[in-house]
């Protein structure tokens, strides 16, 4: 089903694209479960994109309970090859400001209770994420902001590590200052393993990152609440859904490679042929073989 190019997966504070033209909903199954919720497909400046709010519709869904699994099967039965990833994010830099995005190049997964590979039961991968970023779509994104700045004082910070926790809770200041410590630009609940499973479906991902608050390190800005993020993530939506529609525009315009497109090249240990029947029906999107 090649009905979306771009997939945009909406975090807190984004529920919806106001965007779309052509919208259609699809409630999808996937053999890892169903995913967060209604997918919604549609145009954006012509270009055909999925979209699906992480959280649900209406937010139900802590960090820990994402189906992420679901999410990017759901996402890649729709054919997408690139995500835009949303996130609220708490800045562990003195120059990173709420209201202000960020495109992380790197992850520290400090998760412990997600469900973090499609493989398993007899079938072996290890895809490199050694570089767990899509470098075009971050640049089309960091394009699009670029664009807008014509118009709009959108400060933009390129790079930084994204320090994804387990939460619910937010994180003491012991565990804040050790983030910082070591080298971390952003920490927020919900990029891993997403973007690991992204790379084993061989999407090309990328996150944009809303800067919410200073989580707790900082000795003269106030501790983080989930109220002052959401609201500072609503200051910053309309910006997000314009940033987000100019990175469709280019990405739907140059289809650019990536290295995550041959992931699996040269990562598959087991032969499908090797594989167990069900194994094989379940990854068969995934490995892109019959089931
Ligand atoms: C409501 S603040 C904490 C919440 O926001 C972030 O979610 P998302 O990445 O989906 O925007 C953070 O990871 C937490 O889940
Ligand atoms: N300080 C923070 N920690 C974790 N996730 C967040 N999302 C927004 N702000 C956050």
């Amino acid at each position: 089903m090649n009905t979306a190019l771009i997939g945009i997966i909406g975090g807190s504070g984004l529920y919806q694209m106001d965007m779309l033209s052509d919208a259609r909903e699809h409630d999808l199954d996937t053999p890892f479960g169903r995913p967060s919720g209604i997918i919604v497909t549609g145009r954006v400046h012509d270009v055909p994109v999925a979209f699906l709010p992480r959280h649900g519709r209406g937010h139900g869904l802590i960090p820990s309970e994402v189906p992420y699994r679901a999410n990017i099967h759901a996402l890649k039965q729709l054919g997408v090859r690139y995500i835009i990833s949303v996130s609220a994010v708490g800045s562990l830099r003195e120059e990173y400001r709420p209201l202000d995005v960020v495109l992380p190049d790197q992850f520290v997964d400090l998760t412990r209770s997600r469900a973090g590979t499609f493989f398993g039961d007899g079938a072996v991968a290890h895809v490199s994420m050694a570089n767990p970023i899509c470098a075009a779509v971050a640049d089309a994104v960091a394009r699009a902001v670029n664009e807008l700045r014509a118009t709009d004082d959108i400060r933009l910070h390129r790079g930084g590590t994204y320090v994804c926790i387990e939460g619910p809770q937010f994180s003491t200041q012991a565990e804040s200052h050790w983030y910082r410590g070591m080298g971390g630009a952003v920490v927020g609940m919900t990029n891993m393993p997403e973007a690991k499973l992204a790379r084993e479906a061989q999407i090309a991902y990328a996150t944009m990152c809303m800067v919410t608050d200073f989580d707790c390190w900082h000795p003269r800005e106030p501790h983080v609440t989930a109220d002052m993020a959401i609201s500072n993530l609503m200051r910053n939506a309309e910006r997000a859904q314009h940033i987000v529609a100019a990175a469709i525009r280019l990405i739907g315009t140059e289809t650019p490679c990536s290295i995550a497109h041959d992931a699996l090249t040269c990562a598959l240990v087991t032969q499908p042929a090797s594989m167990a029947a069900t194994t094989k029906q379940r990854l068969a999107l995934i490995l892109g073989i019959e089931g």
